[in-house]
C-alpha cells in the first residue's frame, strides 16, 4: 500500500537501469569511503552481468592541492588512511566536470555546509538528477534536516520549485562508521526516500559485496535516528570520560533511543525505522565505537576540557556539537520532551559543569519505561 505523501513512480528522465554517472561532493571520511562504494559497485555489477563497466563515480572536494595529491597516490592519506581507491574513480577539484552529467549527486559534506554548496552547484546540476544526502545533522539556524534544505535551496536556485527536488532526494543512514567499511567490513544501512522506486535505484548503485542497503520510504525517521544518535553518542562519550561503566552507557544509549524515536514520531517517522539500522543500529554503533567523532568529542569533554578546547582538538566533523541546539529546539516546538539531549547542550553551552551532569543525563523523575513522555 502506498503511503500518504509517498509516490509510486520513478521520476521521468532516470535511466531504468541505474544511474549512469555520479557525483559524490565532499572528500573528507564518508565522502571518499562512499565514493569507493560506488565504484566498487558499478565494478562489481558489470562483472556479474558480463558488461563493460558504464557507470562513471567522480568524487570531488574543494582542496585543489589534496585532491591532486589524491588523484596521484589514490590514497586520501588525511581521512581515509592506508586505503586505496578504485583506479576508475574520478577524483577532482573541479566543481562543474564533476556534476556534469551526472544523474546521482551525493552530498557528503557536513551538515552546516551544505546550503551554500547546494547554491553553488545548482546551476550546474542536471534537471533530472536524484540527489542523496549522507549528513548527519540539522541546519543550525533553521533546524531543518538535509532533505528539506536540499528541497528548498535547490527548487530555488535553480527555479524548478522545492516539490521537484524533494521528488527526487534520498538519504542514506545506518551504522555506517567510514573507516571499517573502507577496510570493506560488512555492513548494512538504510536508503530512504519519497518513493520505493526511486530508493530502490538510488540502492542497486551503493550495493556491493561489503556494502548492503535496505530500503524505506521514511524519510523523516532515517534523518532523526541518523541527527539524534551524535548527540546521545555524546552523553555516552562524556560519561565514558568520567569513567563510568557500561550499565551508565547502556541507559544512556537506551534512554537516548526513546527519546530519539519520541521526536521522529512527532515529525511523522515511523516506530520500525528507529528500531532499525537508521535508528537502534547506528546508536549502538556509534556510541560503542571509538572512531566515533561524537563520541571522541563527548569523552573529552567529560575529561574535562572545554567545548572550545574540544572544537580545536577535533579535527573531523562532530555533527552533534552543532546540532545539538537545533534538535533540542525543535524538541520544544513540537512538546517532545529529551532530557539527554538537553543535558549535552547545557554542557555545550557551559551552563552547568561536567559534575553536574550525571543526575542530569537520565532525567530525576520515576517515569514508566518507553517512548512516550
Ligand atoms: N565519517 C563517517 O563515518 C560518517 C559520516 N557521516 C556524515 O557525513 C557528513 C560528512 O562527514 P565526514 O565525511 O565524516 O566529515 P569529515 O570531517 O571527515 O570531512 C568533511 C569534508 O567536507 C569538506 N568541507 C567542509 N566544509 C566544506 C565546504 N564549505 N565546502 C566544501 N567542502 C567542505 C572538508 O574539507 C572535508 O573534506 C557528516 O554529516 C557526517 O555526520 C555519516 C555516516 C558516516
Ligand atoms: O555516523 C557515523 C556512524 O554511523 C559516524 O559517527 P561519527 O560522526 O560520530 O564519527
Amino acid at each position: 500500500m502506498t503511503r500518504p505523501g509517498t509516490t509510486t513512480a520513478l521520476p521521468g528522465g532516470l535511466p531504468v537501469a541505474g544511474p549512469r554517472r555520479i557525483a559524490v561532493l565532499g572528500a573528507g571520511s564518508w565522502g571518499t569511503t562512499f565514493a569507493k562504494i560506488l565504484a566498487d559497485s558499478a565494478r562489481e555489477s558489470a562483472h556479474a552481468r558480463a558488461e563493460p563497466i558504464g557507470r562513471t563515480v567522480a568524487l570531488w572536494g574543494r582542496s585543489a592541492t589534496a585532491m591532486d595529491h589524491t588523484a596521484r597516490t589514490r590514497v586520501n592519506d588525511r581521512y581515509v588512511p592506508g586505503i586505496r581507491l578504485p583506479e576508475r574513480l574520478e577524483i577532482t577539484a573541479d566543481l562543474v566536470a564533476a556534476v556534469r552529467g551526472a544523474d546521482l549527486v551525493v552530498l557528503a559534506l557536513p551538515a552546516q555546509s551544505l546550503r551554500a554548496q547546494l547554491a553553488a552547484v545548482a546551476g550546474h546540476l542536471e534537471r533530472d538528477a536524484v540527489v542523496l544526502s549522507l549528513a548527519k545533522g540539522l541546519e543550525r539556524d533553521t533546524g531543518m534536516r538535509m532533505s528539506e534544505v536540499v528541497a528548498e535551496e535547490l527548487g530555488r536556485d535553480t527555479g524548478l520549485g522545492s516539490q521537484h527536488w524533494r521528488e527526487r532526494t534520498c538519504v542514506l543512514s545506518g551504522p555506517n562508521l567510514a573507516m571499517e567499511i573502507a577496510e570493506e567490513q560488512p555492513t548494512a544501512s538504510v536508503v530512504a526516500g519519497p518513493a520505493t522506486e526511486l530508493a530502490t535505484w538510488v540502492a542497486h548503485a551503493c550495493r556491493t559485496r561489503y556494502f548492503r542497503p535496505y530500503t524505506n520510504t521514511d524519510v523523516v525517521g532515517t534523518e532523526i535516528g541518523g541527527v539524534v544518535k551524535n548527540v546521545i553518542a555524546l552523553g555516552v562519550g562524556i560519561a565514558d570520560g568520567r569513567h563510568f561503566g557500561e550499565n551508565s552507557k547502556a541507559s544512556i544509549i537506551t534512554r537516548g533511543l526513546a527519546e530519539t524515536t519520541r521526536l521522529a514520531l512527532a515529525l511523522g517517522g515511523r516506530l520500525e525505522t528507529l528500531s532499525g539500522l537508521a535508528g537502534l543500529g547506528d546508536l549502538v554503533a556509534t556510541c560503542s565505537s571509538p572512531l566515533s567523532r561524537n563520541r571522541t568529542a563527548g569523552r573529552l569533554l567529560g575529561l574535562g576540557l572545554t567545548p572550545g578546547e574540544v572544537q580545536e582538538e577535533m579535527t573531523q566533523t562532530a555533527e552533534g556539537i552543532k546540532s545539538a541546539p537545533a534538535v533540542l529546539a525543535l524538541a520544544r516546538r513540537h512538546g517532545v520532551d529529551m532530557p539527554i539531549t538537553g543535558a549535552v547542550v547545557d554542557i555545550l553551552r557551559e551552563e552547568i559543569t561536567i559534575d553536574d551532569v550525571a543526575p542530569l543525563l537520565l532525567g530525576r523523575e520515576i517515569k514508566s519505561e518507553g517512548t512516550a513522555p
